[in-house]
């Protein structure tokens, strides 16, 4: 089993923003994250991610419990956080070396990965122009190629096309289903039809529960249609 999380629980102050999330995960699963602002999705992918501490509950991957050990763990998995910072004025190539030598890798085995993971990413020409200067599309593929530059079999992608017009969107939505045949992804999103369009797997959450953990076509066939399930399974009310 790639990731397996049972129990995950935290709050902060008095809200419970993720209470008992259990689910497992396997190579060639592209499982989405789906639920309202406020679910706790970001949550849930930080601790899996080992950036929070839950408060109960663990993650494994591969049988490395995450919070026991860090960096282990970290090694295997790459996430995306939103909005994943970026060095403006570098180049994705500078940039990715920069990662990948934080990360620990000699200059001969970053060199590499760094080409793999561009390569991955498909970030083309774009590799010697200013970050600063690049689309928001490229901009998320240097932060996947950040993300994949270890070559993890775990990738946890937050939103990852949050804010991309609709060709940039479709072309990230084509990396992630490559990206997938051979990795277990976790991505989350507020498109449903993106969750139709990528995810073998949807988990609906809905104030820190799991309401829901079924293909997007069982999702439909039981609701009449993806909107009608969010809707019936979620609350809706907002949260801060
Ligand atoms: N560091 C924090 N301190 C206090 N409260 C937090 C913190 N991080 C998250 N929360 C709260 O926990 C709850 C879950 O937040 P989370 O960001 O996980 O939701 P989400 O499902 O990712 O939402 P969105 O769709 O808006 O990104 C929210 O009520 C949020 O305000």
């Amino acid at each position: 089993m790639l990731l397996q999380v049972d129990g995950l629980r935290k709050t902060f102050g008095r809200r419970v923003a993720v209470d008992g999330i259990g689910f497992s995960l396997d190579v060639g699963e592209i499982v989405g994250f789906l639920g309202p602002n406020g679910a706790g999705k970001t949550t849930t992918m930080r601790m899996i991610a080992g950036y929070l501490e839950p408060d109960e509950g663990v993650a494994k991957i591969f049988n490395i419990d995450v919070a026991q050990e860090r960096r282990r763990a970290q090694e295997r998995l790459g996430y995306l956080p939103e909005g994943a910072p970026l060095y403006g004025e570098m180049t994705p190539w500078t940039f990715l070396r920069f990662v990948a030598e934080t990360r620990g890798m000699s200059r001969e085995a970053a060199r590499h990965a760094v080409r793999r993971a561009a390569q991955d990413a498909r970030l083309g020409e774009t590799i010697d122009q200013p970050i600063e200067t690049l689309s928001k599309g490229y901009r998320r593929r240097v932060g996947l190629a950040s993300a994949l530059l270890h070559d993890p079999l775990l990738l946890i992608l937050d939103e990852p096309t949050d804010g991309l017009d609709p060709n940039q969107r479709h072309a990230v939505r084509d990396l992630i289903r490559k990206l997938g045949e051979e990795r277990g992804l976790i991505i989350s999103t507020h498109s449903l039809e993106e969750v139709e369009a990528v995810c073998t797997r949807a988990i609906v959450i809905d104030q820190g529960r799991i309401v829901a953990d079924k293909t997007p076509e069982a999702l439909k066939e039981e609701h009449g249609s993806l909107e009608r399930a969010f809707q019936t399974l979620t609350r809706g009310e907002e949260r801060v």
